[in-house]
């Protein structure tokens, strides 16, 4: 038992010094926050955090992994943050939603998440005086979400960062066993999606459709013999047991999240910019529109039609590239796409994630 106690020593000195060093760290985090504030300079600085996260994964020497130095270093950042200003970030509810989770991919702990259940409520929000917000914009499976594309085509707000998340279900409840589960519930796109597992496991089970998993994963919280389809994220969220995990039949089911704010990021190297545009109704129009990205090498990672509001069959083109709109190529070639364009919107530049 010496030996343990020993070892606990140590740890206990190492975690005195830790503590330590993470408050001068704080106490320069504030120097910064009183800089920021005579210089208006934003106290969010998206691609700052990226760099150094980066960096300090490349200078990781283990054991510990690449995951945990994000979610470690993630953390420190996001309560130092909040050292600096009290955040608030929106994002598409309710609680345990996947949404929220991405906020928290993004944001770390540190923040104030506040739920919201409709896109157009958030979008209000921003245009009222909210600072940032997290809504879905595509998903592997299911294509683009038409409201957020809508929406972004009028926000005064800048499209500021983007998130992946893996869609994993888990069957999750109060109960502490599969036998005991009578019903499922769950959003009916995810019911949808582990249509095999549940044909194999609960065979017999009632299916009831909801609004959201996260809702889902809420009735469950009251109700005995019932499960909810929803993510371990959301167990953790509502106190749930998880009962099986990834029980979804295909793994390539991802969302795409993007991250609103006032100011568009710094480049950092690595960053993505989106527009959206309308061009005339004339042979090769969208061609002409499309062609200075590729004159000026820059790689197109999304393109989406969306109809133009109140103009049957008339639409605007949504489009995400690589590359920053401080970067002399793509500010010459936005030049040229503007030209061939009835209407043109710069929707923010933003740090490209690599799964950060
Ligand atoms: O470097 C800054 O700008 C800081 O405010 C410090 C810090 C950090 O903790 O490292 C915190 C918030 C910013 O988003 C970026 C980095």
């Amino acid at each position: 038992m010496r030996e343990l106690e020993e070892l606990r020593r140590e740890i206990d000195e190492l975690d005195r010094k830790l503590l330590e060093i993470i408050n001068k760290r704080a106490q320069i985090v504030l120097q910064i926050r009183n800089w920021k504030i005579k210089n208006n300079y934003p106290i969010f600085d998206p691609s700052r955090e990226k760099e150094l996260l980066e960096r300090l994964v490349k200078e990781n020497q283990g054991p510990l992994d690449e995951k945990a130095i994000i979610g470690i270093f993630k953390t420190i950042m996001s309560y130092l943050r909040a050292l600096e200003k009290d955040i608030e970030v929106l994002y598409l509810g309710p609680e345990g939603s996947f949404t929220h989770q991405a906020a928290v991919k993004f944001f770390g702990e540190g923040v104030k998440f506040k739920p919201l259940l409709l896109v157009e409520d958030i979008f209000k929000s921003l245009e009222e005086g909210s600072e940032y917000a997290v809504v879905p914009i595509e998903n592997s499976l299911e294509g683009t979400v038409g409201s957020t594309m809508d929406l972004l085509a009028v926000t005064t707000k800048k499209v500021i960062g983007e998130v992946y998340l893996d869609v994993r279900h888990s069957l999750i409840s109060s109960e502490d066993s599969m036998n005991k589960v009578k019903r499922v519930y769950s959003h009916p796109q995810a019911l949808a999606q582990c249509k095999r597992w549940l044909r194999q496991n609960l065979p017999n089970v009632q299916e009831i459709p909801t609004s959201s998993t996260s809702f889902a994963a809420k009735i469950v919280k009251e109700e005995k013999e019932s499960a909810a389809i929803a993510s371990n994220f959301a167990a953790e969220v509502f106190g749930l047991n998880i009962l099986a995990e990834n029980i979804q039949d295909s793994w390539n089911n991802k969302t795409r999240f993007l991250v609103l704010g006032k100011d568009i990021p710094k480049p950092t190297g690595k960053d993505k910019t989106s527009i959206i545009f309308s061009v005339k109704h004339q042979a090769g129009a969208l061609y002409r529109a499309l062609r200075p990205l590729h004159d000026f090498g820059l790689n197109m990672t999304l393109i989406q039609s969306r109809p133009v509001p109140a103009k049957p069959f008339e639409y605007r083109f949504f489009v995400d590239f690589q590359g920053h709109i401080w970067d002399e190529k793509v500010s010459q070639a936005l030049e040229r796409v503007k030209e061939e364009c009835i209407d043109f919107k710069i929707l923010g530049s933003y740090p490209e994630a690599n799964d950060f």
